[in-house]
């Protein structure tokens, strides 16, 4: 049974009727909503279901979505490891849905750890277009590119850095911005109890002003025209309604626009924005506003006094204020000879396919970038388009990551292992497998035809190349 701390609940009983209230409290009785969300990217669709421990619903609102039941683990299954799927809080799910992103498109997403809404805006965009997904905290930064990596999203950009020093970089840059703010968590009581622990009126205060701060930043990177989605977990007026009226105030730009599949979740006091609540649906608390932009030509309209001030403030911080768009591609120097000779020998044996630059070598890394890319210098990247390998001695080390993004026909060597095999488990932990009569050299070992990373074989056996960092124990 969960407790909720006493100002919490005075709080939400002047939000909610006493009846309503009510029920509200009695959802703490019931167990979190678990979800997971099938990956288009590897063109997996619900036939794969009755292979995954679970036992699926859909989610109502997310084409990709499915419920399954409390004590299932679909996440400890090798369909998993080959990124499948994605474990999502459904209603989590339903931001990237309001953001509607479409392939080709630049899409930021400022605050994408661990990768939830990332993975989401990947698989809408098809490898077209470019996704930054942008996390300060180091840690989480990691399970983002690892999540993205997993997930085999190729046109992405990670970067590690606060929203202030981002927004120098892509002045107007973005088509859609998804801003998933930190925020109180008051949502995720039920789902991750520590919340609760962390909760303080003081801390709904903190996390206000802090997105009081991040959302200037997403303004500076948002085209004229584009669409921003705000969402949180949880269900504080100050982090909600209050915080999108004091932007509408800031930047009357913008305008507030409908949120897809709003008949499943509740309307909330703004026109337009919707709150989840979970004694009304299933799935855990969040609140969503879909934002566009006015286009230049008719922004007539000026910045508000607080803006200006605020912007006069933050202009003396920021030496790259204005900078032109600069597109890396153009000034990429092209690979030296003998690396592209061991790159392509490589992909020569072991692909059908020579993935395409333009090529970045980041000292013994090649990755394959986006076109797209504006200049990279001085902004902390944790991972850029595809990691293709690294470059040994005279010879070509492929990465996980193009293990992960390559689809069936692109590899000429391959081990399928069955996802009830103990091989495929002793694979995940690290073991060489015993594989008589196969040709030598690097070999994807797959999983019901999906790839889950690399092996070498050489004498009968695949050594194991699954990275040190993923290993199951
Ligand atoms: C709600 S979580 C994001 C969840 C993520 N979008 C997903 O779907 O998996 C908010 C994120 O904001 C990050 N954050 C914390 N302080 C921040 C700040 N000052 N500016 C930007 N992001 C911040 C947190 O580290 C956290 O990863």
């Amino acid at each position: 049974m969960i407790n909720v701390p006493e100002e919490f609940q005075s709080r939400i009983k002047q939000i909610l009727p006493e009846d309503e209230f009510n029920r509200f409290m009695q959802s703490y009785q019931e167990n979190p909503a678990q979800g997971l969300r099938l990956n288009p990217l590897k063109g997996v669709n619900p036939e794969i279901l009755p292979s995954i421990p679970v036992t699926p619903t859909p989610v109502p609102w997310c084409d990709f979505g499915y419920y399954y039941e409390e004590g299932q683990r679909p996440g400890k299954h090798p369909f998993h490891a080959a990124g499948l799927y994605y474990i999502q809080e459904p209603s989590a799910m339903a931001v990237v849905e309001a953001l509607q992103p479409e392939p080709g498109e630049r899409i930021l997403d400022l605050c994408a750890a661990p990768g939830g809404k990332a993975t989401q805006i990947a698989g809408y965009l098809r490898h077209e277009g470019l996704l930054v997904a942008n996390e300060i905290h180091p840690k989480r930064n990691k399970a983002l590119s690892e999540n993205l990596e997993r997930w085999g999203a190729r046109n992405i950009l990670v970067t590690n850095e606060p929203p202030d020093k981002l927004s120098r970089w892509f002045p107007e840059y973005f088509d859609r911005i998804v801003v998933d703010a930190p925020c109180s968590g008051e949502g995720m009581f039920r789902k991750l109890p520590e919340a609760i622990e962390d909760w303080s009126e003081e801390k709904v205060a903190h996390c206000a002003a802090l997105q009081q701060e991040i959302l200037p930043e997403a303004v500076k990177m948002l085209k004229p025209g584009g669409v921003m989605v705000y969402s949180t977990c949880t269900f504080s007026a100050e982090e909600n309604e209050k915080q999108i009226e004091t932007f509408l105030e800031m930047y009357p730009e913008f305008t507030l626009e409908p949120v897809l599949c709003a008949e499943f979740f509740q309307a909330a006091t703004l026109p337009h924005t919707v709150r989840l609540w979970p004694h009304k649906l299933r799935g855990e608390g969040h609140f969503i506003a879909r934002l566009r932009k006015r286009n230049s030509l008719d922004s007539a309209i000026g910045p508000s006094v607080n803006r200006a001030s605020r912007e006069s403030a933050k202009a003396k911080k920021g030496p790259d204020r204005g900078r032109k768009e600069q597109n890396l591609s153009a000034s990429l120097p092209s690979l030296p000879a003998d690396v592209y000779r061991w790159y392509e020998r490589f992909c020569q044996e072991s692909l059908n396919t020579v993935p395409q630059g333009p090529y970045l070598l980041f000292g013994d890394q090649l990755y394959a970038v986006s076109e797209e890319l504006p200049s990279l210098e001085r902004l902390k990247v944790t991972r850029t388009g595809l990691h293709l390998g690294t470059i040994k001695k005279g010879r070509f080390e492929p990465a996980h990551a193009l293990a992960l993004a390559l689809s069936p026909g692109e590899w000429k060597k391959s081990v399928d292992l069955s996802p009830d095999s103990d091989e495929v488990y002793r694979y995940l932990r690290g073991e060489s497998l015993s594989v008589p009569n196969r040709d030598g050299g690097w070999t994807i070992v797959t999983v019901s035809g999906y790839p889950i990373g690399w092996g070498k074989v050489a004498e009968g056996q695949l050594k194991n190349h699954y990275p040190k960092g993923l290993r199951w124990t």
